[in-house]
């Protein structure tokens, strides 16, 4: 699968961490464009297919995300990970940008704290290290490379907190289908602190680099 978004930009020569800010501002932009349907479907397909892949695993401990409104959407896999009766720890940055991890209880339970921030659970914040109690780790990224190497939003947050993960358990990005890069086609940048991951989980499917 070959990222189709028009225009990926030309990397040559540049720095890693500058290569990773253009693509970040190309991806953004272009998931900006998507719309508000599309976005649905998409959400749509992630919750059935995320929520059919930990049933058949049987994780009782998921690590997940409350997406943002350009992100690929998370509430109807968050709502059928719940109803399955699993376990689903959610970030919490609190009042500055913690890493600690939350208990989803029900999406009227999630609050933005600022504008733009990603919605968090009210609850009980555990420490970062909660996370090695999950063994599927959904985490956002803006498109991951079929080696494993991830873009995120640049404030190394995942980086940090996957560090704790547990090494039995399955990582994978959630991106949209053209947000999957072939690695000889289009290196996603990377940096020595990058955490990898297994594979990708798009509306398409579960699409596994590393077996
Ligand atoms: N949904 C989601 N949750 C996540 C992440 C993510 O990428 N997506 N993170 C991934 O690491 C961590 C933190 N991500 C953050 C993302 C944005 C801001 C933030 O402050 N945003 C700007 C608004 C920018 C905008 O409008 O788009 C702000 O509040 O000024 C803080 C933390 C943990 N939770
Ligand atoms: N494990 C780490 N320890 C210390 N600093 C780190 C670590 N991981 C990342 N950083 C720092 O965080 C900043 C952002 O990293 P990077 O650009 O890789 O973020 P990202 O993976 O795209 O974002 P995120 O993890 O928030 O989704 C960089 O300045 C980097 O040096």
């Amino acid at each position: 699968m070959t990222g189709q978004i028009q225009h990926l930009p030309d990397l040559g020569g540049l720095e890693p961490e500058d290569a990773k800010s253009v693509l970040r501002s190309t991806i953004r932009e272009h998931r900006a464009t998507r719309s508000a349907r599309r976005r649905t479907d998409a959400g749509d397909a992630i919750g059935i297919i995320g929520s059919h892949l930990a049933t058949k695993r049987a994780d009782k401990t998921v690590a997940l995300y409350a997406s943002r409104p350009t992100e690929p959407s998370t509430g109807a896999l968050l709502e059928r990970l719940s109803a399955a009766g699993i376990r689903v720890l959610l970030p919490v940055l609190g009042d500055g940008l913690k890493r600690e991890w939350g208990d989803f209880n029900g999406l009227s339970d999630l609050v933005e704290r600022a504008p733009g921030r990603p919605p968090e659970p009210s609850g009980q914040a555990f420490a970062m290290q909660e996370v090695a109690s999950a063994t599927l780790v959904l985490v956002p990224a803006l498109c991951v490379d079929t080696s494993g190497c991830r873009l995120g939003q640049g404030g190394g947050w995942y980086d940090r907190v996957l560090e704790h993960v547990s090494p039995d358990a399955l990582v994978l990005a959630v991106v949209f289908p053209d947000e999957v890069f072939n690695i000889d086609e289009f290196p996603v940048p990377r940096e020595p602190h990058d955490a990898m991951v297994h594979g990708a989980l798009t509306p398409q499917g579960v699409n596994m680099f590393i077996p």
